[in-house]
């Protein structure tokens, strides 16, 4: 008859689980912290995860590690060959961080709970650790989600609106909801009179407007702000930063869209890291004065270089900007263009009825395939 082997001495098992979920815990921290760090370039994060697995090595000091090391007993495990077929196989980053952040969660809480038995300091030290998990977790889930779906979404947009940071955060977040709601697909911050405290808050609030809401956020000129407070993305022009060092500045999972006035600056623009470009100005406007427009003619440089294009990674989404509206959409649409961004056209009490003709318009112009980015970067 199989006899099962006699049960280890209790404190002796306690000490060996407190050594394995120790490994496991500060292996889990290790493996988001170096998704924060070299996917995602986010800064806080990193640091923030860094800390965490420091204070873990602290907590764990108050147990001797000499005991640890005994109580340690690889070969006699008997869970070692229990593997899960999930666990062979990681498609992206997103199941990377997230299988890292439930192990090191159940980890944390078996430290906790076991550890318990042996010095309640160490136990409430733990708990403490935990719950400062959660948070830091979830942001760094949340970015890894926000970052997975961003091209798609991206290739999918129709209607960009910009807005400024209006009169007060609250009614920044309606119009945001409003836009939303109106059927817009992207929404910039756009506000060059700005003080950058306020700027950078009313980021902030945008980026959890725009998730909650459904649309991409992407902050005008900042890449500094839109890294920060953890945008979309970050919108520059010709005479700004150049694409290459905003993109070391928001990380690879960030849009960045760029201005173009002329096909020399779109062929560039094509051959950057930029994953999307604005065309104009088409049109005279409210919002901002121009001596030149490239106009429709340009639109029209602009859609017959990109439907010729042999290979859709070498060209990306293009949005017409300038002076556009229900009254001159057709040109637009006529020009090959099925993506506008506008201003003054979603500012006014017509917003719905006005973005509901615009889409319209636009989507008669059938959309290109997605492009790849990986094969550009
Ligand atoms: C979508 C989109 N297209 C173009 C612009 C204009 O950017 P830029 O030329 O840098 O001018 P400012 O907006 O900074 O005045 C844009 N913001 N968004
Ligand atoms: C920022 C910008 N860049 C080119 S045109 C423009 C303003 C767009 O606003 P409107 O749609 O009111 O002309
Ligand atoms: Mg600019």
């Amino acid at each position: 008859m199989k006899t099962e082997p006699s049960p280890i001495e209790f404190p002796n098992a306690s000490m060996r689980i407190l050594d394995a979920n120790a490994n496991r815990a500060a292996e889990g921290l290790r493996t988001m912290e170096e998704s924060a760090r070299f996917v995602l370039s986010a800064h806080s994060l990193t640091a923030q995860l860094k800390r965490l697995r420091h204070d873990l090595t602290e907590a764990m000091a108050r147990i001797p590690r000499i005991n640890l090391l005994r109580a340690r007993d690889t070969s006699g495990d008997v869970g070692t060959t229990a593997t899960t077929p999930g666990e062979q196989t990681r498609p992206d980053i997103n199941s990377i961080v997230a299988a890292a952040t439930g192990r090191t969660q159940q980890a944390l809480r078996c430290l906790e709970e076991y550890g318990k038995t042996i010095d309640a300091g160490f136990a409430s030290q733990i708990e403490r650790i935990r719950y400062r998990c959660y948070d830091v977790f979830a942001d760094l889930e949340q970015i890894c989600i926000a970052g997975n779906g961003r091209l798609a979404r991206l290739n999918d947009a129709r209607l960009y609106a910009l807005i400024d940071c209006g009169s007060s955060e609250e009614a920044m977040v309606q119009r945001i909801a409003s836009l939303a709601d109106a059927g817009v697909d992207i929404v910039q911050l756009r506000d060059r009179n700005m003080d950058d405290r306020t700027l950078y808050q009313r980021a902030v609030a945008g980026t959890a407007a725009a998730r909650r809401h459904g649309v991409l956020w992407i902050i005008n000129d900042r890449a500094d702000i839109a890294a920060a407070s953890m945008a979309d993305g970050v919108h520059v022009g010709q005479e700004e930063l150049p694409v290459d060092q905003v993109r070391r500045i928001v990380g690879p999972q960030a849009i960045i869209g760029l201005s173009t006035h002329d096909v020399d600056q779109v062929h560039n623009a094509f051959a950057s890291t930029a994953d999307y470009i604005g065309c104009g100005p088409v049109f005279p406007g409210q919002t901002k004065q121009f001596d030149h427009f490239p106009g429709c003619p340009f639109l029209l440089e602009v859609s017959d270089m990109i439907a010729l294009a042999e290979d859709r990674c070498l060209t990306r989404p293009a949005f017409a900007i300038g002076g556009i509206g229900p009254s001159n959409i057709r040109d637009v649409v006529e020009a090959g263009f099925g993506r506008v961004a506008v201003t003054g056209a979603l500012a006014g009490d017509d917003l719905s009825d006005n973005a509901a003709t615009l889409r319209r318009s636009l989507e008669t112009v059938l959309h290109d395939e997605p492009f790849e980015r990986a094969t550009t970067r």
